[in-house]
């Protein structure tokens, strides 16, 4: 594509004429190859106007800036000026891709928490419906059943942009992504319109070091999303809502418990029976609706409301929703595995006490007949978290089966002695069971009716590491494993 093409939607002026064929947008210097165009960022740590010169001397074609350049433009390099070179980023990106999001319904959903699990819902009800759908957010790019990795929740413009290509080319019919606030402030997403933008839940996080200065920048950099999409729904429970939606010009879809809401929910309880630990409510308004939600706690009782919410704005049948809110969840986290038995067997990521307090103190909620955890720790990581683990595991678990984790250079028992450490604070049960593989065997052998238990600490992870080794493990496998090894 030509330069002067690519920047159709940017405006700039002309430093250094010059509309050459470009091969590709970069915006680190160390990944320019000859006829790309080189995108200037000022970051937190770094102004890619240093490494200006570094992208010419690699065969940059073309360069967008937002500063003058210190030293002289060789001839044969064009060189045009914007004010806001990120802006500038994603909009060459949108048009280098073909504007993807014109073949893809889009939802975009921001928060503090919830915006990983509303994505999966999400996706879920629009696969149940028979749209192929694709996320990005913390799990990274998923689509056709593989993940991509990304280093951010909200990646770059142009990540976003070759992702939804990609997806779009794939077949993908459905995109939704997670939009953090700081994603929206450094314009990752510009440019885009959303059909959908869905806002769950604020809370104090993100603030100082390179995040943002102070809750009322976090909350106005949230409250940017609503600018850009055509439909919008908020929890109407949050006081936030209003602040955050107070730019979007259109009804907006409320949901939540309130008598306010147009999407109203009530009744809800928590669900356990035979392996199934969700929760279960009714709404009415918008829509009259019976689900039960495979994933635990009241809190996806409001992920669940923001997912009707967004995916009503689509022609989405209600048994799409009931089914996919039924089965929907993110790898890893609380993961419900079916298992022989009435009880309850979940994989969960916590590797630390707070979320290990989170996911046992929402668990404990079900009333099991007892709540087991499997855990071990790291090695080679702070020795303080193991003995909090072990504290928290005891105080809030009927039986904490001790194992290994990743031990990396350390000795395992040694790391299972400081988790003990932590454990014997309070007077909670426990066994140790070294072998990771065996410490699952335990637990499902020894399962009563009515008991949840959680594998805490891989999560999605499917490896063992020990002595820098990384060795293929997946918990879902090993499950599957010893149904068959023990005639389950
Ligand atoms: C503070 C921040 O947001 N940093 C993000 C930002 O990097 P940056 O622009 O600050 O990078 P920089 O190192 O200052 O460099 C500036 C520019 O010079 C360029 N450069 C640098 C060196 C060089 O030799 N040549 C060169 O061209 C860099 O490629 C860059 O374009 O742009 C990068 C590419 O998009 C991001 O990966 C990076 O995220 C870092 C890893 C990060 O930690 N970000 C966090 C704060 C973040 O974005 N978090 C949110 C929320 C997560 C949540 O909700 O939990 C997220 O969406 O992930
Ligand atoms: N609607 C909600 N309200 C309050 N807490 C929630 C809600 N949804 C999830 N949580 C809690 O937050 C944790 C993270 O959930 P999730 O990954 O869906 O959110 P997120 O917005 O993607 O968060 P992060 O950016 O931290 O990954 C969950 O394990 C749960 O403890």
């Amino acid at each position: 594509m030509k330069l002067y093409d690519l920047l159709r939607d940017v405006e700039y002026t002309v430093v250094r004429e010059g509309n050459p064929e470009i091969s590709d947008i970069i915006y680190d210097s160390r990944k320019v190859s000859p006829g790309t165009v080189f995108a200037a960022l000022k970051g937190a740590a770094a102004d890619g106007h240093k490494y200006a010169c570094s992208a010419i001397d690699k065969g940059a074609a073309a360069l967008v800036i937002s500063d003058d350049l210190d030293f002289d433009i060789p001839d044969g390099v064009a060189v045009v000026k914007t004010d806001d070179t990120r802006l500038a980023l994603a909009l060459m990106s949108r048009a280098f891709f073909n504007y993807p999001e014109r073949e893809l319904k889009t939802v975009a959903i921001t928060g503090t928490k919830g915006k990983t699990t509303t994505a999966a819902m999400i996706a879920e009800i629009f696969e149940q419906a028979g749209i192929k759908a694709g996320t990005i957010g913390t799990l990274g790019i998923v689509y056709g059943g593989n993940t991509y990795k990304t280093d951010n929740t909200t990646p770059e413009s142009y990540e976003i942009q070759k992702a939804m290509r990609n997806m779009a080319d794939a077949g993908v019919k459905a995109f939704v992504i997670e939009a953090s606030s700081i994603g929206l402030k450094a314009s990752r997403l510009a440019g885009m319109t959303f059909d959908a933008a869905v806002f769950t839940n604020f809370s104090n996080d993100h603030i100082g070091g390179v995040e943002h200065k102070d809750m009322a920048e976090y909350l106005y950099c949230k409250s940017l999303l609503f600018r850009q999409c055509r439909n919008a729904a908020a929890n109407i429970d949050d006081p936030a809502w209003e602040k955050i939606t107070a730019d979007f010009k259109g009804d907006i879809l409320t949901y939540g418990f309130s008598e306010g809401a147009k999407l109203r929910a009530k009744n809800d309880r928590l669900l356990s029976d035979n392996g199934f630990i969700g929760v279960h409510f009714e709404t009415e308004g918008l829509k009259n609706l019976s689900p039960d939600v495979g994933v635990p706690g009241k809190f996806n009782a409001y992920n669940a409301l923001a997912a009707i919410s967004a995916v009503s704005f689509f022609d989405i049948p209600d048994k799409a929703i009931l089914d996919g809110l039924k089965i929907a969840h993110v790898k890893g986290r609380v993961e419900p595995v079916k298992v022989p038995g009435n009880y309850s067997l979940l994989i969960d990521y916590a590797h630390n006490a707070l979320s290990m307090e989170n996911v046992l103190t929402t668990l404990r909620q079900y009333k099991p007949n007892r709540l087991i955890t499997m855990f071990g720790a790291g090695g080679n990581r702070p020795k303080v978290r193991r003995y909090e683990m072990g504290e928290t595991s005891g105080r809030l678990s009927d039986l904490s089966v001790i194992t290994e984790d990743n031990s990396r250079f350390e000795d395992v028992m040694d790391i299972i002695a400081d988790i003990k450490t932590g454990l014997h604070k309070t007077d909670g049960k426990y066994v140790v069971v070294p072998k990771r593989k065996e410490a699952i065997r335990y637990c499902m052998l020894n399962a009563q009716d009515g008991d949840i238990i959680v594998l805490a600490g891989k999560g999605h992870e499917d490896y063992q590491e020990i002595k820098g080794v990384k060795y293929h493990m997946d918990e879902r496998e090993l499950i599957a494993e010893i149904i068959e090894e023990e005639g389950l």
